[in-house]
């Protein structure tokens, strides 16, 4: 069994070298692929995972998971991410030198156009990289305008002569945030997308409507990634293997979807398909609205969680390049990335008292991120877990209804949605991942350390980051355009949640008249109908001494398990909105 020492960001702060030095709050605040069919998994004992029965009707695969148990742990919408054989097949130790060198990388992008230009990149003559592996011309020649750096976000970007190398981290990343964010094209066409799909959708069930979650929803996806969405119905039906597999079929008719998947026992019963127009891979599941919930929850986190963006795309590309993001081949998937950054930045002690400015110093939290995660967690005995609105360590004894662990070294993150999920329950690689954080550190801290003692000569057209990360495809602008086209997927669930909120206020307004009416003046408040209790978090209430404590008792919090706060009249499955009413 593998122990670790309990996390503690004040440890950190020491740990953490001189050449990536906090730089001081300013203005502190006052307070705070070609898609293949998913292969049969193992567990970490070798046992097989998903008794997948597989066929195919008119060109559509239909997979039956009989196991019928692990729902998002096996379809969750990262089959874009087909296990990289050469990583795969390597002996143990010879993988893991690869993981922590950084020479696993596999190109960014997973859409096959993107995947013929990163084939088209390596056939080209590139220049040769110089001793550290940087390059930073681009081949303006060619039509395509393919890289032949893997640092892109460097170029015209030199900050070789920041005095302060953790400066440099942080400009680079901020670099590479703006490289990889949305352009207005890009933008348009998820848009154009969805609004596709979702005609079709009206059109072949007139009670239903599809709506967008996951990482569209939230600002949070890289070139390529794919699009979540979920249908709603009135009548709450569609989630059959027949209404699936009629749903493919229309979508294929109709030329909308092409390598398309049927997933129809899985406890998350999901289609799979590609947009011929887009490239897009597109992620359908059924009948859930705890996605819908999460993106408005995520939205918030990000607003209140300055770095939350930024550390949680570099993290992202930086286990998608190493093939570590897939759930299906025990990876960390988008959502627990998001919850683990964002528990890092809200515990983080001198974010916490405003010391720093977390924009400021996102060089040396992403360093620190790699540290805690890749070193000093204590992944045997903690969870992660939130109470109002807050993150918070937990003992994982403490978590009543966790479910039953393949091995006590596996990472524990509740889901804010619902208190009894695990959301990295199919994390089970965290061998791998914890190596490629702490390899992340060791690389990003010596490379500090190297330009720190370097001169501005030497220093010119290296890149820091690049260290852990690289891009290859398509040459991209450094154009962030979120605030030039709405991205509607946003507005849509912002409107979602308006009129489910009304709805529920509405009946609830409706419950307490019809009990005036009945006993005259006398006043009683009535408990609102509940079915059940879900402990999906409101905004933050107050902080109070839980994170507190938390922080200064080695964040270990043995405060409850989230309160759950009930929404009056709340149905789990029939809420009342019409979608198409939006
Ligand atoms: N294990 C899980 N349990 C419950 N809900 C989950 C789980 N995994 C994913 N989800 C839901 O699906 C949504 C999308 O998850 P996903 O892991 O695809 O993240 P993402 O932000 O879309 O990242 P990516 O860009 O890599 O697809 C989450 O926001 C969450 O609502
Ligand atoms: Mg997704």
């Amino acid at each position: 069994m593998e122990k670790n020492n309990l996390a503690n960001p004040s440890n950190l702060i020491q740990s953490t070298s001189n050449t990536t030095k906090f730089k001081k709050a300013k203005n502190p605040k006052k307070s705070r692929k070609s898609r293949k069919a998913p292969k049969r998994s193992q567990d970490a004992l070798g046992n097989d995972k998903n008794h997948i029965e597989r066929t195919t009707m008119d060109d559509i695969v239909v997979l039956d998971d009989v196991s019928d148990t692990e729902g998002y742990d096996d379809y969750d919408g990262h089959y874009d991410n087909p296990q990289s054989s050469e990583i795969s097949n390597v002996a143990p130790q010879l993988k893991v030198n690869l993981l922590a060198s950084n020479e696993d990388f596999i190109a960014l992008s997973n859409s096959s156009s993107d995947e013929e230009a990163t084939d088209k990149v390596k056939a080209q003559p590139t220049k040769k990289p110089i001793s550290d592996g940087v390059s930073s011309s681009v081949d303006t020649t060619h039509t395509a305008k393919l890289l032949t750096t893997d640092y892109p976000w460097i170029i015209n970007h030199d900050h070789s002569k920041q005095k302060e190398i953790a400066d440099w981290l942080t400009m680079e990343i901020r670099d590479f945030v703006s490289y990889i964010s949305p352009s207005k094209e890009e933008i348009k066409e998820r848009n154009d997308t969805i609004g596709r799909i979702r005609d079709a959708v009206n059109h072949f069930w007139n009670d239903a409507n599809l709506h967008v979650f996951g990482s569209y929803a939230t600002d949070l996806y890289l070139p390529g990634s794919d699009i979540d969405c979920v249908i709603i119905s009135e009548k709450g039906d569609k989630d059959s293997r027949s209404s699936l597999y009629a749903l493919a079929n229309f979508l294929k008719k109709r030329g909308l979807a092409t390598d398309i998947e049927v997933i129809a026992k899985a406890r998350v019963p999901i289609i799979k398909f590609i947009d011929p127009r887009s490239k897009i891979h597109i992620d359908v599941s059924f009948e859930r609205i705890n996605g819908l919930e999460a993106a408005k929850l995520i939205r918030e986190w990000l607003n209140d969680t300055p770095g939350l963006r930024e550390i949680t795309l570099i993290v992202k590309q930086f286990l998608h390049a190493r093939r570590l993001n897939n759930v299906h081949t025990g990876g960390l998937g988008g959502f627990s990335i998001i919850c683990l950054v964002f528990s890092f930045l809200q515990m983080h002690p001198r974010i916490i008292s405003n010391e720093i400015d977390p924009m400021e110093n996102l060089g040396v939290l992403l360093v620190e991120f790699f540290e805690l995660y890749g070193k000093n967690f204590g992944y045997d005995d903690i969870a992660i877990t939130t109470a109002n609105g807050y993150p918070i360590y937990l003992p994982k004894s403490d978590w009543k209804g966790l479910q039953q662990l393949r091995s006590s070294f596996s990472l524990a993150i509740q889901d804010p949605g619902d208190a009894t999920n695990n959301i990295s329950r199919g994390s089970f690689n965290l061998r791998d991942i914890k190596k490629a954080f702490a390899g992340a550190f060791d690389l990003l801290t010596n490379r500090c350390f190297e330009l720190d003692t370097a001169s501005f000569k030497e220093r010119i057209g290296k890149s820091v980051l690049g260290n852990v990360i690289k891009y290859r495809g398509k040459q991209r602008d450094f154009k962030d355009e979120r605030s030039l086209v709405i991205n509607k997927a946003i507005i849509e669930n912002e409107n979602y949640h308006k009129k489910r909120s009304t709805i529920v206020r509405e009946e609830f307004i409706e419950s307490t008249d019809d009990t005036n009416d009945e006993k005259d003046d006398i006043y009683i408040v009535e408990e609102p109908p509940l079915k059940k209790q879900k402990p999906m978090l409101k905004k933050k209430e107050s902080r109070g001494v839980v994170k507190i404590n938390a922080q200064r008792d080695n964040i270990i919090a043995a405060t409850p398990l989230t309160t759950p706060i009930a929404i009056p009249g709340e149905q789990e499955n029939n809420d009342d909105y019409n979608p198409l009413d939006c």
